[in-house]
This record gives structure tokens, C-alpha cells and sequence, in this order.
């Protein structure tokens, strides 16, 4: 195909880039039982003689933006993830050195944060022999949500939270599950599990007459507790893994008669990099794609013995 010529109109090219946003990208590397975590959104803009493609179509100048997205894996596979600065200036020197047409790179990064789930509070001191060397919450407040209803006569108070967002680098894996024929997944014996908690828990308080909870310190315990049993239970799906943190609330906490999660299962796939010769399997320092959707959504009510279930099932609604 004949590639057609420059347009004759008086339309000039203005500035112009291109490149792959939001490669999102996760590495996690191996200290023995303690792992540590990189996670990065990394946009690349490329700029140089790129007349041709916009004028006449050709491509001949263009390093495609799937290109840029893998030489973000691969360069965080092959040199790691020192800082969100380092990697910038790896790239960025990258593409302008080694394609001629290309003069100008821009990287953008956001590197978000995440701390250890440690035993007494996220307090960065996670001990590895509870399984804490791999467990972590994202830094950040969650968003904490209440919500109150009285009639004149009885109260009924629900607490919660959103967007709290935790990972286990290992510790978790998924398999024995049923097969038809249209299930492709394949088995997970070690796989990072990573959610974003939207939970609610309601009082048992109704009564003026009784002595109403220590609202601060039933939440801050409440919280530590579904963080707790994250970290601490070996999961071999997201859903026990769900039990276990409203069971753990209904154990602890005499105050909370229902505890109801929406959790969000945040896939992190390893990227293939076996094209450009790297071998990434979950060893030290694999890299993940985190992707954002699809995602599984696990959803349940725990509730006490002997409770009724009025968290509504839809927790957008409350
Ligand atoms: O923890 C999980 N639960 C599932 O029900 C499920 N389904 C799936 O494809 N992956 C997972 N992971």
C-alpha cells in the first residue's frame, strides 16, 4: 500500500506526543520472609520527528506505545525500582538514545505508598513470622462512614469504611475449582491478593437506657481486626479470606452483631516477559501488572448466632 503524501492544505502540526499512560506496574522483591513492594503508575510521552505519521500516515518513525508499556516491565524486571525518580531518568534516557527520531521523553510517575500491617497497628514493624513480612496497607486514609437511624424509640447504628486497600504478596492461592468449558484460568499456588476493603458493621446497641460502645475505640479495634485477619490468614480464596475478617469482628468485638464486605479481587498478573528474555515467575523481584477491571467482587454478611441480617446486601446503598 502506497502510504499518501503530504496534504496540501495549510494545516500545520502543532506540539505533539504520544506514548502509553498508566502502565501500572507492581514489584515485589524477596528479603527472605520479608518482601517489599514497588507499585507504579507510569505514564511515558515521546516527542520528535513525528510529521509524517499525523501528515502522511507513515509509521516509519513511530516506536509503538505498546513498545513503550513492556520496556516499562522489562526495565522494572531487569534494573528494578530504586525510586520513581531513577526510573524515570532510565527510560526517558532510553528512548531518546536508542530511536533516532524520537528527542524528547517525558515520564510521569505516581508511586503509591504502602505500609506493613504490623502486629500492635500499621506501624511499619510487621514481624515476618506471623506473616506479616507480607501484608500491607496502602498509606492513606481509608474513608470512615456512619450511619444512625432512630425512630423515637430504638437506634440502629451501622459503621464502616471504604477504599482501604491492602495486598498480600504471598500466602494466597486459588485452585480445585469447579471447570466447564469455558474456564481458562489456570491454577494459583502463590499469588499476590490485593483488595480495596468497602465494609459495614452493625451495633447491637438499640437502647438509650443501655450505655452506648466507645464509638472511637470500637472502630479503631474494628479496623485492626479485619487488617489483622488479613494479614494472618492463609488464603486459599478471597472469600475465606473475607470470613475470616468478619468472623474475626464478631469474636472480638461483643458490641458488633453484623459485619458485611464488598471486596473487590484486584488482579496483579505477571507480565510475560519471556519475549525479551527475562524470566518472571513469583522468585524475587516479579513484576505485575495490576489491572483495574474486570475484577472478581466478593461479597458477604458474617453475623452472630442468633442475629438478623439489615446490612443491605448492595452496600452502595448504604
Ligand atoms: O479468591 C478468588 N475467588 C474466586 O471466586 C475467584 N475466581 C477467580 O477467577 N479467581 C478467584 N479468586
Amino acid at each position: 500500500m502506497t502510504v499518501p503524501s503530504r496534504p496540501s492544505r495549510p494545516a500545520i502540526l502543532g506540539q505533539n506526543q504520544y506514548g502509553k499512560a498508566e502502565t501500572r506496574v507492581v514489584r515485589i522483591t524477596r528479603d527472605g520472609a520479608t518482601h517489599h513492594i514497588k507499585d507504579l503508575n507510569v505514564s511515558v510521552a515521546l516527542s520528535g520527528d513525528m510529521e509524517e505519521v499525523h501528515y502522511s500516515g507513515s509509521n516509519a518513525h513511530v516506536l509503538p506505545t505498546d513498545t513503550t508499556k513492556n520496556t516499562v516491565y522489562a526495565f522494572a524486571k531487569e534494573y528494578g525500582v530504586e525510586s520513581a525518580e531513577r526510573f524515570g531518568i532510565d527510560l526517558a534516557r532510553h528512548f531518546v538514545t536508542s530511536q533516532e527520531p524520537i528527542h524528547r521523553a517525558r515520564i510521569r510517575i505516581e508511586e503509591y505508598a504502602w505500609e506493613r500491617i504490623g502486629t500492635s497497628g500499621a506501624d511499619g514493624t510487621g514481624h515476618p513470622a506471623d506473616g506479616t513480612g507480607h501484608s500491607f496497607v496502602r498509606k492513606g486514609q481509608e474513608t470512615r462512614l456512619a450511619q444512625v437511624t432512630y425512630d423515637g424509640e430504638d437506634w440502629e447504628v451501622v459503621s464502616g469504611l471504604k477504599d482501604l486497600t491492602v495486598m498480600n504478596s504471598t500466602g494466597s492461592e486459588f485452585r480445585g475449582y469447579v471447570r466447564d468449558e469455558y474456564t481458562t484460568l489456570q491454577e494459583a499456588h502463590d499469588r499476590v491478593l490485593a483488595t480495596s476493603v468497602s465494609g459495614r458493621w452493625r451495633f447491637g446497641w438499640t437502647d438509650d437506657e443501655q450505655p452506648a460502645p466507645d464509638w472511637e475505640e470500637s472502630y479503631a479495634q474494628t479496623r485492626q481486626h479485619m487488617l489483622r485477619a488479613f494479614a494472618e490468614t492463609y488464603s486459599f480464596s478471597l472469600q475465606q479470606t473475607l470470613y475470616r475478617m468478619g468472623a474475626r469482628i464478631i469474636e472480638h468485638r461483643d458490641e458488633i452483631d453484623e459485619v458485611r464486605f464488598s471486596l473487590p479481587n484486584s488482579h496483579h498478573f505477571l507480565v510475560d516477559l519471556e519475549p525479551f528474555g527475562l524470566e518472571n515467575d513469583t522468585a524475587d523481584g516479579a513484576v505485575y501488572f495490576a489491572a483495574d477491571r474486570p475484577y472478581g467482587l466478593i461479597e458477604a454478611t458474617v453475623l452472630r448466632e442468633g442475629c438478623e441480617a439489615r446490612i443491605p446486601v448492595d452496600l452502595t446503598n448504604l
